[in-house]
């Protein structure tokens, strides 16, 4: 039993997962070294086994060895014969030229292997939806469906994959198996709030008889599909191609797996809207009439011209379903599916009848459109109730080519429309080009086209729809300064004069209202105010203000979190933010596409400022260092181990107050940041740019405490991690005790997919070299495993000491310093004084007495009256933000970059 085992994990040993590697590693070692006890085990090279687990099982029988490893492989469910092999047509990418490929099925891990020459490409199903084509009349006759990424950016090699067989059953069987395993699932939501609806997208459906029934004896060639499962494992791929139905139950959007019941749903939908509608518009051909304002407002149709499309746009893969108009008469539906718009414009599409879903050939394109492929194509979006944007894409500019806006006037913009295309009359439509557009835009101060390029540019079409939401709040501010310019020019001179009189005895105060500020450290003026500035160096009594919450949410959490109580940690439910954040993340995608999963950092690139945080990460500092009152009864204190404990949980609050999903505002070399918390005065400063770091100073009571803190954060495949790395150190004056936090990280999971899940990861330390003290706490120490069936422990858990240590460590540390240190060595420890424990995001426990927990308050942080001229609260961009006109911050924003960059480049020089 083992031996065989034993050689099946040879084969597979790469595919598993890497603790269960390590595990069976590790027992391969021991069953091997049975006899020798004399071996000695490098535990390093098992980083995710415990130690304790590690002394276990190789104390084991090695007839226990044997039977865990089996046990374990087992529970892999990685079993050889989870392999499917067959023989299908494949499509060349690049000359599109049909070669019969031998290809790898493997169920386990949802992989389809397709061999190159350049070496085999393992397509992970999950990342592909999945279309039938059906018969392909013209260059071939093979039966054929589409492998399709549901991301421009995620994807296995092949964007797209067709795979095609000339025995219809067998091609059906593959796509029936395949359909079981690609993602049915939406995973990732589009930007847009079009919602779609399932009768727009789908794959034809096959009937449940072609399924695929391995049971049934096999009359295809046998040869091509060579593996044969036993009929154990026919079941599962039966159930399987079964489950994502189940699966579509709780998901709105679906993707695939078109079945019966929807295809009935849909013809169904279609003479109900009839009825509805023809008793308002009665002179408009009926399939006009699905274009109900409600389903307009929905964003489920779109119409353009004398032939009516729709356009439709889901998981990357952007689809123009197109109604054909032949003299009034339509002809046919057909559905377009393809990558982007881009695709679109370069010849390479295809058309699929919408009604049976095979492929229109271009000859009968022709007969219909009167013109071939290259000829321009007229295409409509549209976003929100006010307007609506037509574009004809041709092959020369598909950006500014012909795109027309229409704004909603008094009467009925469907009206209007319906009216257009009977007697083409614009009469009731405000009616511009994009060009026209640009060129008003270019006159106002606030608009320039450097930001519609931005958006164009790096958004490409699909934010196309956002761009006609912000030239629309834009055209709204225009109309606005007008008015005022208006009223402006009505009053007379005196009071103009009186106006400018005023502003003069102002100028020394900085103004409260937003505008106001902009155009006050726009125009400079703020250096006045500043002038007089004393720094504070002591603190000052002043009455004690706590950060209370409020009916409208908790201090900190607000209402953006809630505990999950299956795995532990807080999930992010806040909905602004995330309609945010996804917005950002599908434009990260467009933009470094596959390098989003390696790992980037994000604080050091560009992005839209949708996702920033409305205060400079100084601020965001600063208002996270504000549990002062654990010092302040330190330092009256001479136990140095009170000390030690409070100071540990002042460093742990500083974590805990940071945390909140927004992206702080890059920084800006030698940005100054002043306040007061509880009347300590606090300092900060941005002291390098690349890496960000800054620097604070608190002058507290009795004590000083410096903090380097630099904001890492890093974005990969479906997860941002970020911690704030450097030190706190406390210095208290009395008894000349100095202590060192050194933070953990957070882990912010499911970006893209899935929960957003955040949560504590690794280990925060305290560390005191004068007394020897060293806190470790690790975070989720009992991290869920196959081998426990009940976990006393969630992830969000944290458990530590506070260890006595010796000079070993003591040593190493100095050598190494603070960045270098990761934990504590067993051979460092010399004795475990306190223990520590609790749930990150509710309470600490210290030798089980609750020192923290979520609802102890911290002080207020107060601004600083009259800050020094580089105050983050004078920063162009961020009150710009503030004002949460979007525009006008990334104009400041961008030019705020250029300065830097060219600052430093002077630097360089200098
Ligand atoms: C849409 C994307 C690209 C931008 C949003 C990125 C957000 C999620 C990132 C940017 C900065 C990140 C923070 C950076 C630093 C810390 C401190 C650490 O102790 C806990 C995690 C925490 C609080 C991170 C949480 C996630 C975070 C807020």
């Amino acid at each position: 039993m083992f031996e065989e085992y034993y050689q099946k994990y040879l084969r597979i040993e790469s595919n598993i997962p890497e603790e269960q590697r390590q595990k069976l590693n590790f027992l391969i070692f021991s069953i091997k070294n049975n006899v020798n006890t004399e071996i000695e085990i490098n535990p390093e090279n098992y980083p995710d086994l415990e130690i304790d687990e590690i002394q276990g099982l190789f104390n084991l029988p090695i007839e226990a060895q044997k039977s865990m490893f089996c046990s374990v492989f087992k529970s892999l469910e990685l079993e050889d014969d989870s392999k499917i092999f067959g023989e299908l047509h494949v499509k060349g990418e690049m000359l599109g030229i049909w070669r019969t490929k031998k290809l790898e099925l493997n169920l386990t891990h949802k992989k389809l292997i397709v061999p190159r020459k350049e070496g085999n490409v393992e397509m992970q199903l999950q990342k592909y939806g999945i279309i039938w084509v059906g018969q392909k009349k013209i260059k071939s006759l093979h039966y054929c469906f589409i492998l399709l990424a549901h991301s421009q950016a995620i994807y296995d090699y092949y964007k797209q994959l067709i795979l095609g067989s000339d025995d219809e059953e067998y091609a059906k069987k593959w796509f029936n198996l395949l359909n079981g395993i690609c993602d049915s699932k939406s995973k990732k939501q589009r930007r847009m709030s079009v919602e779609f609806t399932k009768q727009m997208i789908g794959n034809s459906a096959l009937t449940k008889s072609d399924q695929f029934d391995l049971s049934k004896s096999d009359n295809y060639n046998e040869s091509c599909l060579s593996s044969k499962p036993e009929k154990k494992d026919m079941q599962r791929i039966l159930e399987q191609s079964e489950s994502p139905d189940n699966q579509k139950k709780d998901s709105q959007e679906t993707f695939t797996c078109f079945k019966e019941e929807d295809k009935s749903q849909f013809n169904a939908q279609i003479p109900q809207n009839i009825k509805e509608c023809i008793p308002k518009l009665t002179n408009i051909p009926w399939y006009l009439c699905d274009v109900t304002v409600n389903k307009f407002k929905q964003g489920e149709f779109y119409k353009v011209g004398n032939n009516v499309y729709k356009s439709v746009s889901k998981k990357g893969l952007y689809q123009v379903q197109i109604i054909l108009e032949h003299d009034i008469d339509i002809v046919k539906h057909f559905l377009y599916e393809g990558f982007g718009f881009n695709k679109f414009i370069i010849k390479e599409w295809t058309m699929f009848d919408y009604e049976d879903y095979k492929v229109v050939d271009q000859t009968r394109i022709q007969s219909i459109f009167g013109y071939g492929r290259e000829k321009q194509i007229y295409l409509m979006r549209h976003k929100s109730q006010e307007c609506i944007i037509e574009k004809q894409l041709n092959t020369l500019n598909p950006i500014y080519s012909i795109a027309k806006l229409f704004k909603k006037t008094k009467n009925s913009l469907y009206n209007g429309l319906q009216q257009r295309n009977q007697n083409n009359s614009n009469d009731l439509l405000t009616q511009s080009t994009i060009v026209q557009i640009l060129c008003q835009l270019d006159e106002n101060i606030f608009l320039d086209t450097q930001n519609i390029a931005y958006m164009e540019q790096y958004h490409g079409l699909k934010d196309y729809i956002d761009y006609i939401i912000n030239f629309r709040d834009l055209n709204f501010d225009q109309q606005q300064i007008q008015t005022l310019n208006m009223q402006l020019s009505n009053k007379s001179e005196d009071l103009i004069i009186q106006k400018i009189d005023q502003s003069i005895e102002l100028e020394r105060r900085v103004p409260n209202n937003i505008m106001e500020l902009l155009e006050f450290v726009q125009e400079n003026k703020h250096w006045n105010a500043c002038l007089k500035k004393q720094f504070q160096m002591e603190p000052i009594q002043v009455e004690q203000k706590f950060m209370k919450s409020t009916s409208e949410g908790h201090f900190l959490l607000k209402n953006d979190w809630k505990v999950d109580q299956n795995q532990g940690g807080l999930l992010y439910v806040d909905q602004v933010g995330l309609r945010e954040q996804r917005k950002v993340f599908s434009y990260l995608l467009s933009q470094i596409g596959c390098n989003i999963a390696s790992g980037k950092s994000i604080m050091s690139i560009s992005l839209p400022v949708y996702v920033f945080e409305k205060q400079s990460n100084l601020q965001r500092y600063a208002n996270s260092l504000t549990y002062l009152q654990y010092l302040d009864e330190a330092a009256v204190q001479i136990d140095y181990l009170f000390q030690f404990k409070n100071f540990l949980s002042y460093g742990y609050g500083t974590i805990i107050l940071y945390l909140n999903m927004w992206k702080p505002f890059n920084p800006i070399l030698g940005e100054t940041y002043s306040g007061f918390i509880n009347g300590c005065p606090i300092y900060g400063e941005q002291v390098s740019h690349h890496p960000p770091i800054s620097n604070l100073l608190i002058y507290g009571k009795g004590y000083r405490v410096n903090h380097r803190l630099c904001t890492i954060a890093s974005i990969s495949a479906n997860s941002v991690s970020g911690i704030n790395q450097g030190y706190t150190k406390v210095l208290f004056y009395e008894s000349n005790n100095e202590f060192i936090f050194l933070p953990c990280s957070g882990l912010y999971t499911g970006t893209l997919y899935g929960n957003k899940l955040f949560q504590m990861v690794g280990k925060f330390h305290v560390i005191d070299l004068k007394h020897k003290l060293v806190a470790e706490i690790k975070l989720n120490p009992y991290p869920s495993s196959i081998w426990k069936q009940r976990r006393d422990h969630l992830d969000d858990y944290f458990e530590g000491f506070i260890y006595e240590v010796n000079d070993q460590f003591i040593k190493r540390f100095q050598n190494d310093g603070y960045l270098k240190f990761k934990e504590l060595k067993q051979n460092e420890i010399v004795r475990s004084i306190s223990n520590i424990n609790g749930i990150w995001h509710k309470n600490m426990f210290i030798d089980n007495q609750e020192i923290w927990n979520i609802n102890t308050q911290p002080y207020i942080l107060e601004d600083e009256d009259n800050p020094l001229p580089s105050d983050s609260n004078f920063r162009e961009d961020l009150i710009a933000w503030k004002t949460s006109n979007f525009h006008l911050a990334m104009k400041i924003k961008i030019k705020m970059e250029e300065q830097q960059r060219s600052d430093a480049k002077l630097r360089k020089k200098h």
